[in-house]
């Protein structure tokens, strides 16, 4: 099976609160909500697929020193296998906006647990609660 690798982050506020962004209809698993990001191109860093999605995605701007990682998920969906690093970043510059349709949510971390996300980032919720 094919490994995927994707680079996602956790947008933390100066409230501690976490970003979440809904997947539009269309795409697959629409209407889950997932840490933004996506996958990394050939020839390019985890890092820099991130800054490229973050700007691509919400109109913000970050940079790779901004970029702490946080922990990963590994897992295997109907179709390929998903390794996916988790960065925190607390510092970008612009407000995020859904420049692709996703509604956006600003969540405090004993909430994720009620969001619907992919099974891939279940594991992952426990983590930032602990971490943040
Ligand atoms: N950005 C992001 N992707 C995630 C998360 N969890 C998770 O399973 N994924 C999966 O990782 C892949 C990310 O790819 P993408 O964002 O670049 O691609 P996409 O949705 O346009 O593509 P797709 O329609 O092929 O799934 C998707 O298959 C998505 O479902 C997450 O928290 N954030």
């Amino acid at each position: 099976m094919k490994t995927v690798l994707v680079s996602a982050v956790a947008l933390v506020d100066v409230d501690g609160r976490v970003l979440l962004a809904q997947r539009p209809e269309g795409k697959s698993m629409a209407g889950m909500w997932e840490f933004p990001g996506g996958k990394v191109e050939p020839g390019e860093t985890p890092e820099a697929a991130l800054i490229r999605e973050l700007q691509e995605e919400l109109g913000i701007n970050t940079w790779s020193s901004c970029l702490a990682p946080l922990t990963f998920a590994s897992h295997t969906y109907d179709d390929f296998h998903l390794l996916m690093p988790l960065f925190a970043c607390r510092k970008w510059e612009g407000i995020p906006q859904g420049k692709e349709g996703q509604t956006l949510k600003w969540v405090i971390p004993r909430d994720l647990r009620n969001y619907d996300m992919p099974p891939a980032d279940i594991p992952l919720i426990p983590i930032l609660r602990d971490w943040l």
